[in-house]
């Protein structure tokens, strides 16, 4: 039986919402991942170091008994936001990112910033700091086709950003184009990139033909194949700039199956199977730890996990379930449309 062994990964963007929903999906997460980066997008958002202090709380009170998680916790930027809230939280070792929701772009972005000029006092003290801002790079212009939006963000926001403060640590999140990963390559420092599960997996097509097929709807949108090769192959290279964020974004199957379904794809359960058919597939399973476990402890300056994990080839399918119910009701797993043969498991 094939198998690997790997230092225990981290998911570097997820989110876990609250009440009933993180108590019925943090143990997909838990159980094969030692820390997250915990998106703030909750309603209302977590905005205060005094919110994130209380979220956290409730993350790991939700934690089942005998599971170790580290919730590593952000703030949510607005144009309100304090940059000294900001670094008594960097400080305390509570916070390990800020995030910036451009206005409109995404779930529960309305309180996001619209004038980035109102945002750089916060960014400024960032940059001082040395505190990383983590970035959904969508621009929500209504002219800009929605496939356009990342590289149209990448011209005009962030670059420009970058130019006016290069010592910002800057992360795109969830990159979906191949000009978004030459954009990273091309840096000198301080920007480094997280890809999805998904987006190594599903082109748009996934959504769209056969019937419109609302579990394959997140954002940013899974855009055309030569997209997702650029991100396979910015994944599989040992590129330090790039590591895992999953973005699992669970929400009720209700709100995804109608007439304005949510963006967001729930993968916490069967991601570790899905990457390492992924870098089987792209003879890349040696540089599986670095994606899933290296490349972005370096790049938040922590220590990679001590403990390991071992992903073993069954030769029958590894079933995940198609839902999993939770107290706020049943959220579809992501089907990888392919059989998954790997199993992730702690190493003892
Ligand atoms: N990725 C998504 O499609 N959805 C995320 C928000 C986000 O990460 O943009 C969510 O909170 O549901
Ligand atoms: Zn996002
Ligand atoms: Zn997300």
């Amino acid at each position: 039986m094939q198998s690997i062994t790997i230092r225990r990964p981290d998911d570097w963007h997820l989110h876990l919402r609250d009440g009933a929903m993180l108590e019925g999906v943090i143990a997909d997460t838990s159980r094969t991942f030692a820390r997250a980066i915990i998106m703030p997008n909750l309603v209302p958002p977590v905005v205060t170091t005094v919110d994130a202090t209380a979220y956290r709380d409730r993350i790991l009170k939700a934690l089942p008994a005998g599971h170790r998680f580290q919730p590593l916790m952000t703030l949510y930027l607005t144009e309100h936001t304090s940059a000294d809230d900001v670094e008594a939280g960097a400080e305390s070792g509570l916070i390990t990112a800020v995030k910036l929701y451009p206005a409109g772009a995404t779930t529960n972005s309305h309180g996001g910033v619209r004038d980035m000029e109102k945002a750089m006092p916060v960014l400024e003290r960032m940059a001082k700091i040395g505190l990383p801002l983590c970035v959904h790079g969508e621009v929500t212009t209504p002219e800009v086709d929605i496939f356009d939006r990342e590289a149209v963000f990448i011209d005009t926001v962030l670059d420009p950003l970058r130019r006016r403060l290069p010592e910002l640590k800057v992360t795109m999140e969830h990159v979906t184009t191949a000009d978004g990963i030459e954009y990273i390559k091309a840096a000198k420092a301080n920007l480094a990139g997280s890809i999805t599960t998904h987006h190594l997996i599903i082109n748009r097509n996934a959504i769209l033909v056969g019937g419109i097929k609302p579990h394959y709807y997140c954002l940013p949108v899974a855009k055309r194949e030569n997209h997702r090769l650029a991100l396979r192959a910015a994944a599989v290279s040992g590129n330090p700039r790039f590591f895992l964020g999953t973005d699992s974004a669970p929400h009720v199957d209700p709100l995804k199956e109608c007439a304005c379904g949510c963006a967001g794809i729930y993968t916490s359960i069967n991601t570790m199977s899905c990457l390492a058919h992924v870098f089987e597939e792209e003879g890349a399973l040696d540089k599986l730890e670095a994606f899933a476990s290296l490349n972005g402890p370096a790049w938040y300056g922590l220590s990679p996990n001590e403990e390991r994990i071992t992903l073993s080839k069954q030769a029958d399918p590894v079933v995940f379930p198609a839902k999993i119910e939770t107290g706020a009701g049943p959220v579809t797993v992501f089907d990888p449309m392919f059989r998954l043969h790997w199993q992730a498991a702690a190493s003892a």
